[in-house]
């Protein structure tokens, strides 16, 4: 076995070629994040979907990928690929692993991105033996601030963890957890962001109904949110601290929160993620009885 430094595994990353087979919003985010980070150049990279060709081609004129629909280029994309990205909707997967096991290679490293699909159903989809990196991103990796939780099956090599890790630590935040933690990983950051943007929008709506004009409460809001987030990771203290100097006695900010507990904030917040780990296990639970049918 090969060994290899961080450093080399980014010069490596450049040198393999990718597959991301699934092209809707998070295959983009990966994309563009890799892209931007000069982690790897357009002509490394193939992207597939089922039946959108508009989606094709909005995606070759905005990045220079190769893009191809499934049904059109099923053998070269797929079998060319050092890396296959799974990238679909978990009510897919079965079918589109299915459509393809044939083509797949153990000479291949698979990183599946799939909410809930355990790496156990996906080798009884791949149907071989095949090295397996399951991983829990989320839409920020555009940016390259992503927070992705990942998993190894036990095929994979040091040097093809190194390889999955650099490639996500390029896009954002990269944490090892067990697999079965991935589901926590699901509700806490997977679905993360769309919890901050809903905040947000309830944000802005507040400020536009008391007056504000909508750009301006917009602006406040976004200013807020990326401030308050800076906060907590510039000074390392914890957002309780934080908001216990925000908030002066008797004041407006404790005239917030009391509205705010009122209306149970921390529960709905905690039975929120907590349902949605909860989704992720029927998600992947729904996935292995296809696989197993
Ligand atoms: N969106 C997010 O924030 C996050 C998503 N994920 C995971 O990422 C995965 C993708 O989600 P998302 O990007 O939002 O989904 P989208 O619906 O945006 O994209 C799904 C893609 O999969 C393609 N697809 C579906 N079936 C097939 C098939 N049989 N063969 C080839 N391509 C197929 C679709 O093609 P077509 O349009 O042609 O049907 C489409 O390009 C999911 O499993 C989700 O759990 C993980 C973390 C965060
Ligand atoms: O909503 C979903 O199912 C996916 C998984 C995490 C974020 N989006």
């Amino acid at each position: 076995m090969t060994l290899i430094s961080s450093s080399n595994a980014t010069h490596k990353i450049a040198s393999l070629k990718m597959c991301f087979y699934g092209a809707g919003s998070m295959a983009e985010a990966m994309v563009r994040g890799l892209l931007d980070r000069g982690l790897t150049e357009p002509g490394q990279i193939s992207m597939m979907n089922r039946q959108n060709a508009a989606r094709m081609e909005e995606l070759t004129a905005r990045y220079g990928v190769n893009t191809s629909m499934i049904e059109a280029d099923k053998s070269a994309m797929l079998k060319e690929a050092d890396i296959v990205f799974l990238m679909m909707k978990p009510k897919d997967a079965a079918e589109a692993i299915g459509q393809v096991r044939e083509l797949l290679h153990p000479g291949q490293l698979i990183i599946s991105v799939i909410a809930g699909m355990t790496i156990r159903t996906l080798e009884t989809l791949l149907g071989k033996p095949m090295p397996i990196v399951r991983t829990m991103p989320n839409t920020s990796s555009t940016i390259g601030l992503g927070a992705t939780g990942v998993s190894f099956s036990a095929a994979v090599s040091q040097e093809q963890r190194l390889l999955a890790e650099t490639m996500f630590q390029a896009v954002g935040l990269t944490t090892v957890v067990e697999e079965r933690m991935l589901e926590v990983v699901t509700g806490l950051s997977g679905s993360g962001p769309a919890y901050v943007y809903y905040l947000m929008e309830a944000m802005i709506a507040a400020g536009s109904e008391l007056g504000l004009s909508e750009e301006a409460a917009r602006e406040l809001t976004v200013q807020t949110v990326l401030g308050a987030a800076h906060m907590v990771k510039a000074t390392g203290e914890n957002p309780a601290e934080l908001r216990r100097k925000v908030t002066s006695p008797n004041g407006t900010t404790q005239a917030a929160i009391e509205k705010l507990d009122a209306n149970q904030f921390s529960q709905a917040v905690i039975s929120a993620i907590s349902r949605a780990a909860e989704r992720a296990a029927e998600m992947g639970a729904e996935i292995e009885r296809k696989a197993t049918s």
